[in-house]
């Protein structure tokens, strides 16, 4: 059985789109990065997900729980341990009260160890807290029940360096304990670091839904050269070659040497190796990185302004996969939200 399962699920605001026809599914034992630019809807998904609002059309699974369902959710829910994008606490308790309190309504079985890790002053009242403070004790108190699903809106937000590693690392090690995580995320690094799979999603539809070993891989390499002579771009012209920059003047570069000028080209490659290192022997190559792209570009290329970049990754692999970015719900919104169903918008009760 999927952990969460998802078909179609759409969630309208009014006429506002909030995510349409998102079709994925998490399988237990998985960890799964939901990411995307501001407005997306990762919130809207992790909301409608967690019950607090109900979806305009699609349905979904969690824990084998159908979303419409409230009691088999609710049921549900006692298995899901929660971080929400914004934790937002009764600020006159202290922390220590609200463990307490939600010990009392969950269960708590592991805060002592979970404290050891995440240590918010808990004698101290919650308006008193940093930023940081606040969302250590909502980690705590998302995993003291020791949930079997974790759904978590950006679970790094608010962390020094440190403590954001601690939380990754402490990700995959519960991985290993068969738990099983949605997060949502802007930050590709982290993604990468714990993630078996990511789902992106951008002005409310899934565009890619990939592992995220083969998206990097798909994503290209950056490649520099530092060639003896005059060579121009043409040089590389194969295919998979993307962005080529001339290093210098676009003609050659002979800083280094007075003697001996030379050309640095970079690009981005998305080919096969063979061709590219065939073309670098023709050569008499001074210097040569091949690296990974970094993780911006890549990042650039699901999120940017550029539909062309977009279209070019969905038609790479991912449409079959993926709800399309261009599908049948684009610009149909006012339909849709008229006929949502209607609104059962729960406040993010206490006992969730
Ligand atoms: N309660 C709401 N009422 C109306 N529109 C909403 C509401 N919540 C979200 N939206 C709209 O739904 C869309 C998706 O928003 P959502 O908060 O899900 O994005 P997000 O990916 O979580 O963004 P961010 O990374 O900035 O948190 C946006 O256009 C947003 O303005």
């Amino acid at each position: 059985m999927a952990a969460i399962e998802t078909d179609g699920l759409t969630k309208y605001y009014g006429d506002v789109r909030g995510v349409e026809d998102l079709s994925f599914s998490v399988a237990e034992g998985e960890v799964f990065g939901f990411l995307g630019p501001n407005g997306a809807g990762k919130t809207t998904t992790i909301r409608t997900l967690m019950g607090f609002q109900s979806p305009t059309e699609g349905s979904a699974t969690v824990l084998g729980a159908d979303l419409l369902d409230r009691g088999a959710l609710r049921a549900a829910r006692a298995r899901v341990g929660y971080l929400p994008s914004e934790p937002a606490f009764d600020e006159g308790v202290s922390g220590r009260r609200l463990l307490e309190y939600h010990g009392a309504l969950r269960g708590d079985v592991r805060s002592d160890e979970l404290l050891d890790l995440f240590d918010p002053p808990l004698d101290r009242k919650v308006r008193e807290y940093s930023r940081g403070n606040k969302q250590m004790l909502a980690i705590v108190l998302a995993f003291m029940h020791d949930p079997d699903l974790l759904i978590m809106d950006e679970p790094t937000s608010g962390l020094d360096p440190l403590k954001q590693e601690e939380l990754l690392e402490f990700i995959r090690s519960e991985q290993q304990r068969g738990k099983t995580f949605f997060f949502s995320s802007h930050i590709l690094s982290e993604v990468r670091k714990v993630c078996d799979r990511v789902g992106i999603v951008r002005d409310g539809h899934l565009v890619e839904l990939e592992d995220i070993e083969s998206l990097i891989d798909r994503s290209g390499k950056t490649v520099r050269a530092r060639i003896a002579g005059d060579v121009g771009a043409a040089a590389f012209d194969l295919d998979g070659v993307h962005d080529v920059e001339i290093g210098g003047d676009g003609v050659s570069d002979d800083a280094d040497s007075a003697t001996a000028p030379a050309t640095t080209l970079s690009f981005t490659y998305t080919g096969a190796y063979e061709p590219l290192l065939e073309r670098v022997l023709d050569y008499e190559i001074l210097d040569l990185t091949i690296e990974e792209a970094p993780l911006e570009d890549v990042f650039m290329r699901f999120y940017g302004e550029d539909p062309a970049a977009r279209v070019d990754q969905v038609e790479n692999g991912a449409s079959d996969r993926a709800s399309g970015a261009d599908g049948p719900g684009a610009g149909g919104g006012g339909d849709r939200a008229s006929g949502a169903h209607a609104e059962r918008e729960s406040a993010e009760s206490s006992d969730v």
